[in-house]
């Protein structure tokens, strides 16, 4: 049974609707992210579980339990934002205490919680400190430790590493990823950052306009989008809309103005819903038109645009079925208007609705 279940929740401001119908589900121990443009209602959806807001509609269970009506002060919910919240005027012993002082935990029990989760977050030493002593990443994993220290049912994280500069980002996405795993706490995590919800995710929950588009582990996603707007948004660039498609066992044949494509089945990929081909610049193959020879899931074009990017190449190519963006690693760059032939490989090719 999943530990987390959002059914069917409604959240409206000034009767504009920012949830609507919305489910989720978390099994108990994983790691889930909201991951979508700004607007589309993670934040939203995050204070929803939290309690800070109220539910037009809908029903929100923990672990069985119908957690809908309980406020804020009744919900053992660990919760980290982005401005961290620390008190400013107490130490870092105090910061992490004051939850559990709130919680009438006091002496041995309190003082041991306190170190404990401090190692854990490996800040034992700095507990006479004040916030304002403390770098940008240490200040963070104290937020982290005084969410933990009350042993929540749930942590939530908003946006907990944008204050931060790129490398400790990438060294506190390690750390909060170690931490959840080690003790195991079921986690909703939110962030507008690609990279860091699908290297710190068991699942990706990718939002558009107050929905679930698209739901699954993080390779999944990347691999297979289902619907345009998530291939989109994960970086497929190119799409050709097809005029007929025929399944066989392991192919897919599409057409479209008598150019065939083939798309590779794969039990892993699902359904493969949809009539439009999404690739991605980096999966399309370019060369001279005697480099690839004529066959299906290829066209002939001609470069618009080269652009230097530094490691390759990015150009857009100009076909009878639009442009395309194809990047190449190559030492020299074909000059506009050259010929040139494109090849779409099957088995990176998606279909998506
Ligand atoms: N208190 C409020 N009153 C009215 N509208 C609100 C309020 N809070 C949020 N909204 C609107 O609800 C929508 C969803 O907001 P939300 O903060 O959940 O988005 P988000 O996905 O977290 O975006 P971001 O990545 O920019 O933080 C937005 O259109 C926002 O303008």
């Amino acid at each position: 049974m999943a530990l987390l279940t959002l059914e069917n929740i409604s959240v409206a401001y000034d009767q504009q609707y920012i949830l609507k119908d919305f489910n989720l589900s978390v099994e108990k121990g994983n790691l889930i992210s909201l991951l979508g443009p700004s607007g589309c209602g993670k934040t939203t959806t995050l204070r929803l579980i939290a309690g800070f807001l109220e539910a037009k509609a809908g029903k929100f269970a923990l672990n069985g339990k119908d957690y809908t009506r309980i406020p804020v002060s009744k919900r053992n919910f660990g919760f980290v934002f982005q401005s961290y919240a620390l008190f400013p005027h107490l130490s870092i012993y105090d910061n992490v205490a004051f939850g559990l002082r709130l919680r009438k935990v006091s002496g041995a029990e309190l003082d041991r919680r306190v170190r404990n989760i401090l190692d854990t977050v490996s800040l034992s030493g700095f507990e006479k400190r004040y916030p304002k002593e403390l770098s940008g990443g240490q200040r963070q994993r104290v937020a982290i430790a005084r969410a933990l220290v009350i042993e929540p049912e749930l942590l939530l994280f908003d946006e907990p590493l944008s204050n931060l500069d790129a490398n400790l980002r990438i060294n506190m996405r390690v750390e909060i990823r170690r931490i959840q795993q080690e003790l195991g706490i079921t986690t909703v995590y939110v962030s507008h950052d690609q990279e860091e919800c699908f290297s710190i995710s068991d699942q990706v929950a990718i939002m558009n306009k107050g929905i679930i588009e698209q739901l699954g582990a993080p390779a999944t996603i990347f691999k297979y989008p289902k619907t345009e707007f998530v291939a989109r948004f994960i970086g497929f660039t190119n799409f050709i809309a097809f005029d007929t498609r025929h399944d066989d066992n392991e192919l897919i044949t599409l057409k479209v103005k008598d150019q065939m494509f083939t798309v590779t089945k794969h039990a892993s990929k699902g359904e493969q819903p949809g009539m439009q081909g999404a690739i991605r610049p980096d999966d399309v193959v370019i060369g001279m038109p005697g480099e690839i020879e004529e066959g299906p899931n290829r066209l002939t074009g001609r470069v618009k645009v080269s652009t230097f990017l530094g490691r390759s190449y990015q150009y857009v190519v100009e076909t009878m079925l639009g442009d395309i963006t194809v990047n190449k690693e190559m030492e020299f760059s074909y000059p506009s208007g050259q010929e040139v032939r494109l090849l779409f490989p099957s088995e990176k090719l998606v279909l998506v609705e």
